[in-house]
């Protein structure tokens, strides 16, 4: 039965409809059997399926109770899969480390985002995401636009790994869909955190000013100069025109210095 029968297409919804498409998802994704992986809306399963068969420990959440029936149908007897009813905006995510391979609903790309990325102390692992190709075009900009990305993709690397035509769901979305992966940076623990909030918070609310005299605000000159070396930033370069890559470098070099780095706020619901 095609997907399009059981659900009205709210929030941008369109089903993958080339079990190819689904297939390559997963087999990039690397996730095996030891791994916790989410299908964040997983509709009738297309995805759900080839990730049963790495052997991973898969929690299906979708939202639709029709879905959620067919769902629990078919896969009553694949162990290693449990089906969820629940809203993937507010389904408490796992406390160890997960990954997540999902086609989402694109309406909620950046909501989703913000709650598997945001925090610095996420223990989300991994991700390839069916999104937007608009969308993903944004979040692997060298240089984002706004803070809340560049906070993403200092710590994570985000790749647009390849164009998905939108003649493989169904319905067809207006335009084409892509493949988004996120790994974690490695390094990134608590103290780069905190140096990269500080400078990026410093860096968009002052886009204009030199690097260097942004990034002496917190430590002497002779450091600031070797750690933008070592990043390859110019002295001179204004602070919009540093790629979150030179961040993260920035970053890991100053997280060495003797600086202390105001505390991350407690709450980074939002930037
Ligand atoms: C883009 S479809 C993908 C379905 C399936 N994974 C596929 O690739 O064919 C998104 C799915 O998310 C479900 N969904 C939409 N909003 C949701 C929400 N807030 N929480 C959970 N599931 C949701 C829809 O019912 C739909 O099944």
């Amino acid at each position: 039965m095609p997907a399009r029968a059981s659900a009205p297409n709210h929030h941008g919804t369109h089903f993958l409809r080339s079990p190819a498409v689904a297939a390559d998802l997963v087999r990039s994704s690397g996730v095996g059997r030891d791994d916790l992986v989410l299908d964040l809306g997983a509709g009738a399963g297309a995805i759900t399926a080839p990730l049963a068969a790495t052997g991973a420990r898969v929690l299906a959440v979708e939202r639709n109770a029709r879905f959620v029936d067919r769902l629990s149908e078919r896969f009553a007897d694949t162990g290693n899969v449990r089906v969820i009813h629940a809203d993937v905006r507010t389904v408490p995510l796992p406390r160890r480390p997960y990954r997540v391979v999902a086609n989402i609903p694109f309406a909620l790309s950046t909501a989703l985002l913000r709650r598997l990325l945001q925090s610095p102390t996420t223990r989300m692992a991994g991700a390839d995401l069916v999104v937007e190709w608009g969308f993903a075009r944004r979040m692997t900009r060298p240089s984002p636009r706004d803070l809340e990305t560049a906070w993403w993709a200092s710590r994570f690397h985000l790749t647009l790994r390849q164009r998905v035509s939108r003649t493989c769901f169904t319905p067809p979305p207006t335009v084409d869909a892509a493949h988004l992966s996120i790994r974690p940076r490695p390094g990134v623990g608590p103290r780069v955190s905190a140096s990269l909030w500080w400078l990026l918070g410093a860096a968009y609310s002052s886009p204009h000013r030199t690097v260097q005299a942004l990034v002496a605000d917190v430590s002497g000159l002779r450091r600031v100069r070797g750690a933008l070396g070592a990043a390859g930033v110019g002295a001179g370069t204004p602070a919009a025109q540093v790629t979150v890559d030179q961040w993260a470098a920035i970053a890991r070099n100053l997280a060495e210095a003797p600086v202390s780095w105001p505390a991350l706020p407690r709450s980074l619901s939002r930037v």
